[in-house]
Formats: structure tokens, C-alpha cells, sequence
């Protein structure tokens, strides 16, 4: 019975999770933008709305600085159902960056597009630059940098996609030419945009930080196995409301049994009726990254919040790449030394 339900207040802890997804093309794209960073006048960041702390890079930060910033939450409509919760919840947030400015941004919302347009052109007033100006997207794998600026592009200069975008991490992987998104004037030669690719951070700081991070589609699917992923999703939808997924199973902390339900009723059978329980899992997933599942926030968001997920970095090294390397191979080869010593 609903009532008597009590969701898992924790999630397992999964030790054997990867922490590292910091790829050739990762670091080969942020070298390049540090080399373009001095014929660049604003740079636009995107975070993921349903992760504001997780999908931070402090790689970033450390990169890209001296550039004025303005930091875009994407996704906002798979984060937000527009209530007072969500408002406040972007209040705060606005907060932990001040005086950088902050914008929430669905794509496919022409309001929030314009405003980012309009975030642009004021400054390019400001630029006074005869070639005109340049703007930078970064942020994490799959955070929605194209799906960005083909919208800023179609709403800017009412022309089509410039940018491939897609479901999985990676779908770019060089750094673009600039693309028009605001006309120039006899001033000026207007705004581009210069599409990046997704840059992971080199060291996860915690397990739980790699699922959200997973969950949310910055690293390809096959990295974290999908029951794992998918319990972890039953989890915060437990913590939200079991009435999510009422149309699979009753409440629920049993993710085999509910997998099992879920693909008995979508037909998701291997031979001989087995449920494809890793099937099932990797296509509830996709309907909770579509928002078909509820849509809500993992990432605990409250005053405060951005400074202690700085010290939390700072203390596991997320800014050192050769120290994350090495910590990874070091946790690799105990892992195969605890094999060989229990004769597996
Ligand atoms: N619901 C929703 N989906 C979005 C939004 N922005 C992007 N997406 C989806 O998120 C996925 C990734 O978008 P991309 O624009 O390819 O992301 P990217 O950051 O360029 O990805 P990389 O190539 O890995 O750098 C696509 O399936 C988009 O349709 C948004 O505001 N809302």
C-alpha cells in the first residue's frame, strides 16, 4: 500500500563505478579554446538545470577565466514544472553567482532564447568592435551547447541548424567556426557563436556525483550498467513520488522486480519470455530524460551550496587531470590485485 511505503533515504554506495570519462577529444578541445580565449568576448557556460552542482567543470574556471561569463541553466524544462519551489530554487542559484549573470533556458522556449539573444547584443553594444563579436558555448558532455545555438541562430537570424545535435555525449567533437546569431549593422559585424565540444571533468569527486552525471546522458550509456543506473533513478523517483511510475509497478525499492513488471508490460521479452531487464532499464531512463517520468532536480540546491561543492572538489583533486589519471590507474590496479588474492 502507497502509505506504508518508506523510500531508501541513501543509495548504495557502488564502489566499482568509473569516476573518469576525461577523453582525447575533451582535453584536445580545451587546449584549442585557450589558444581562441583572446579573440573571444563573452563566453556562455551551460550547466545542466536538473544537476546546477554536479554538471559545474571546475576545468572551467580554471581555463577560461579573464573572459566575462554569462552561465546558462539548460534543460530548465526537464528540471522545472514553473511552481514557487522553482523559483526559489532559481533565486538561490542566481545568487551563488552574483554579480555573473545567470539565465534558465529551454530550447525550444522562444522567451528564453531571446533572452540570452538580448544578454548578447547588449553586450556587443558594449564590445564596439568593428569585425564583430565572438561568443563561446562550453560545458559538459550533451548539456544541449548545439541544441543552444541552433535555437539562438533560428530565433537570431531566422536561419536553420548549424550544429548536429543528438540523445548521446559527444556528437560534437571540434571546435566550429563561428555561427551567426545577431545581423550586423553598419557599425558592426554582429554576434557569432562558436560551438564547442562537451569537456568532462577529469575526476569525479564521489559515486553518487558520476550516476547524477550518467543519469543525465554526459557519458555514454555503456559506461555505468543500466540497472544500476536505472536503481538509481527508482531512487530519486521513490524520494519524488512513487506516482510516477504507477503505470509499472506499485511502490517500490526493489529495482529488479519493478524492471521485471516494466518490461513484462512493454512487451521487453527475450527468447523464451525472459525479461530484457538492461534493455528495460536503458529505455525507462530515456523516458525520464525525455520527461516522461516526472521532472525534478537531483542535485540539493540551498544557499550555500556552490561554496561547499568547491571544497568538496578541492579536497578530491577535481582539478589536477595527471593526479585524477593516476588515482584511477592506482584504484584500477588494486582492483586487480583483490582479484588475483581471492583466486578469481
Ligand atoms: N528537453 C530538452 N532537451 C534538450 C534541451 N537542450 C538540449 N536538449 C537535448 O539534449 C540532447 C543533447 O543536446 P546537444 O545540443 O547535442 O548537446 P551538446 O552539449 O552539444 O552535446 P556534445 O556534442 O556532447 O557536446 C539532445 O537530445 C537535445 O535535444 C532543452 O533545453 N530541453
Amino acid at each position: 500500500m502507497a502509505s506504508s511505503f518508506v523510500p531508501r533515504a541513501i543509495f548504495p554506495y557502488h564502489e566499482s563505478l568509473p569516476r573518469s570519462y576525461f577523453l582525447g577529444h575533451h582535453a584536445a578541445g580545451l587546449s584549442k579554446m585557450k589558444t581562441m580565449l583572446s579573440s573571444i568576448d563573452l563566453v556562455i557556460e551551460c550547466r545542466d538545470y536538473r544537476i546546477p552542482l554536479t554538471s559545474r567543470n571546475p576545468l572551467f574556471e580554471a581555463s577560461l577565466s579573464g573572459r566575462q561569463r554569462l552561465i546558462v541553466y539548460t534543460k530548465r524544462d526537464l528540471g522545472s514544472t514553473g511552481k514557487e519551489k522553482d523559483g526559489q530554487r532559481e533565486e538561490i542559484i542566481r545568487h551563488w553567482h552574483a554579480p555573473t549573470h545567470v539565465l534558465f533556458s529551454d530550447h525550444r522556449d522562444k522567451r528564453d532564447v531571446r533572452r540570452i539573444l538580448n544578454f548578447a547584443k547588449s553586450h556587443a553594444t558594449h564590445t564596439n568592435s568593428l569585425a564583430g563579436m565572438r561568443m563561446l558555448v562550453v560545458g559538459m558532455p550533451n548539456v544541449g551547447k548545439s541544441s543552444l545555438l541552433n535555437a539562438l541562430r533560428m530565433i537570431g537570424v531566422g536561419k536553420g541548424k548549424a550544429a548536429y545535435t543528438g540523445a548521446q555525449p559527444g556528437i560534437t567533437r571540434k571546435i566550429t567556426t563561428g555561427v551567426k546569431i545577431v545581423e550586423g549593422t553598419k557599425d558592426s559585424e554582429g554576434v557569432y557563436l562558436v560551438d564547442t565540444p562537451g569537456v568532462f571533468i577529469p575526476y569525479v569527486p564521489n559515486a553518487e556525483s558520476m550516476l547524477k552525471l550518467a543519469l543525465c546522458g554526459s557519458v555514454k550509456d555503456t559506461i555505468v550498467p543500466p540497472t544500476i543506473l536505472a536503481d538509481y533513478l527508482l531512487y530519486h523517483l521513490n524520494l519524488q513520488s512513487p506516482d510516477f511510475y504507477a503505470s509499472y509497478h506499485p511502490p517500490t525499492n526493489e529495482i529488479s522486480d519493478f524492471l521485471e513488471a516494466a518490461a513484462r508490460k512493454m512487451g521487453r521479452l527475450r527468447k523464451g519470455g525472459i525479461p530484457d531487464l538492461g534493455g528495460t532499464a536503458l529505455w525507462i531512463i530515456q523516458r525520464w530524460r525525455d520527461g516522461q517520468m516526472g521532472r525534478f532536480v537531483l542535485d540539493e540546491v540551498m544557499e550555500g551550496g556552490l561554496e561547499m561543492k568547491k571544497e568538496e572538489e578541492e579536497e578530491s583533486f577535481c582539478g589536477s587531470i595527471n593526479q585524477a589519471r593516476k588515482m584511477e590507474k592506482e584504484k584500477k590496479r588494486a582492483r586487480v590485485r583483490a582479484r588475483h588474492l581471492d583466486g578469481g
